[in-house]
């Protein structure tokens, strides 16, 4: 995989030139792409900056991310063509940094839940999960060293997962969500994939202007972490539990007290709220798409939003409630920890492309706002990922804590 700060490295010691580092991201698509299908269009001359931090880093974008020099076309036939008039705000943040948003990335429909045409680099029998497919998949297969996400159940979280790359969900509204496509305004949060977890940390404190979210000199010592099951999500596959065990021996070795934690009733109650909360915001955020293309849209969310005419204002009401009541109550939780670590998934990548997954592991983390980091496991199989979760707008301390874990995973501890 292309690691962004290793490009960084090369490129500020003048060994790279940032002509040169976007010629690399080209050959890399160039070489994966036939087979991996992990974009849908992309600049083959491309404007390559030669100042600022991120001068030389090519950065794959959602297409439900607005661009004002390559279509945006959400994943779906409706949005064939279309041109936005401006960049989205993310994107013109990445071109102030130096960096050349140099390819759109294929998404499910709107970023819900029909699948791409996506392989997973890993296994191209495989998804690589959605709805962020082609921004981690091109990441996997060393295409790019930043892509850009965005989650609205598990859609940064469970693709990295399935893909074996670092990806953060970052605080609610860390990253302004202006010019992106909305699907749940309650939820829908940007997202960044990269190589590791120190990739994800430099591109995030860069783009949100807050140097302090990159990773400390020191690995944190002392950590008090909530191992959580999640059972009111359901079971994880045998594969998934090896993993979050395997992460939890790494972070005890360094030093971390693990300690296993069950959540409140209120918070369980809130995870059974989110599609609440996500269906009855999409059947308005998608209004005009349902009135005016019923039988455009893909069939999953075409039964999406048929289910979603049922509910009612009452009903989300109250979901908001537990939610609210959900996230003070968590404010208690993390009074005791400094992470949370779970699953970012219930286990592989599921064989075939008919499925993305299930964000089951995901949505509760996503209603909450709190920064979630998914850490690559290695493994002989095929990849597979645990969750870091800190409180909310503590996004350094998930990534501090995330690339602790990584490295005791790496080093085999
Ligand atoms: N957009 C989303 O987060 C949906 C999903 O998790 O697949």
């Amino acid at each position: 995989m292309l690691s962004l700060v290793d490009l960084r490295t090369r490129l500020s010691a003048g060994d790279l030139s940032p002509e040169g580092a976007i010629r690399l991201a080209q050959e890399a698509i160039a070489a994966r792409e036939p087979e991996v299908g992990a974009l849908v269009c992309r600049h083959d001359a491309p404007l390559v900056a030669t100042r600022g931090p991120l001068a030389g880093i090519a950065v794959g974008v959602k297409d439900i991310i607005d661009t004002a020099d390559l279509p945006t076309q959400m994943g779906s036939t409706i949005y064939a063509g279309w041109r936005p008039r401006a960049d989205a705000a993310i994107v013109s943040r990445l071109r102030a940094l130096g960096a050349v948003p140099l390819a759109k990335m294929t998404t499910c429909a709107f970023a819900s839940v029909d699948p791409t045409a996506t392989r997973n680099p890993h296994n191209l029998a495989r998804t690589p999960g959605g709805s962020s497919a082609g921004s981690a998949a091109a990441v996997a297969a060393g295409m790019v060293p930043l892509a850009l996400g965005t989650q609205t159940g598990g859609s940064v979280i469970r693709p990295a997962a399935f893909c074996g790359v670092a990806a953060i969900k970052p605080s609610f509204r860390l990253l302004p969500m202006v010019g992106i496509k909305t699907f749940s305004w309650a939820l829908d949060t940007l997202g960044l994939f990269g190589a590791g977890i120190r990739d994800v940390a430099g591109a995030l404190a860069l783009l949100a202007d807050r140097p302090g979210i990159d990773l400390p000199e020191e690995s944190p010592t002392g950590m008090r972490i909530g191992l959580v099951l999640q059972d009111f999500a359901g079971e994880a596959d045998p594969e998934a539990v090896e993993a979050l065990q395997a992460a939890r021996r790494a972070a005890e070795a360094l030093g971390a007290v693990v300690t296993d934690l069950g959540l409140p009733e209120a918070i369980a109650e809130a995870w059974r709220c989110h599609p609440i909360v996500q269906d009855y915001e999409a059947r308005q955020a998608l209004a005009w798409e349902y009135a005016a293309h019923r039988d455009a849209l893909t069939p999953l969310l075409r039964a999406q939003l048929d289910a979603a005419q049922g509910l009612t204002a009452e009903g989300y009401d109250a979901a908001r409630r537990q939610a609210h009541q959900a996230r003070r109550m968590l404010k208690d939780v993390f009074s005791e920890h400094d992470a949370l670590l779970t699953f970012s998934a219930p286990g592989y990548a599921p064989a075939g492309l008919a499925s993305t997954g299930s964000p089951r592991f995901n949505r509760l983390w996503t209603l909450m706002g709190v920064p979630c980091v998914n850490v690559p496991v290695p493994g002989p199989g095929l990849p597979l990922g645990v969750q870091v979760i800190a409180r909310f707008g503590d996004d350094g301390r998930a990534l501090a804590v995330a690339a602790m874990i990584e490295r005791g995973l790496r080093a085999g501890v």
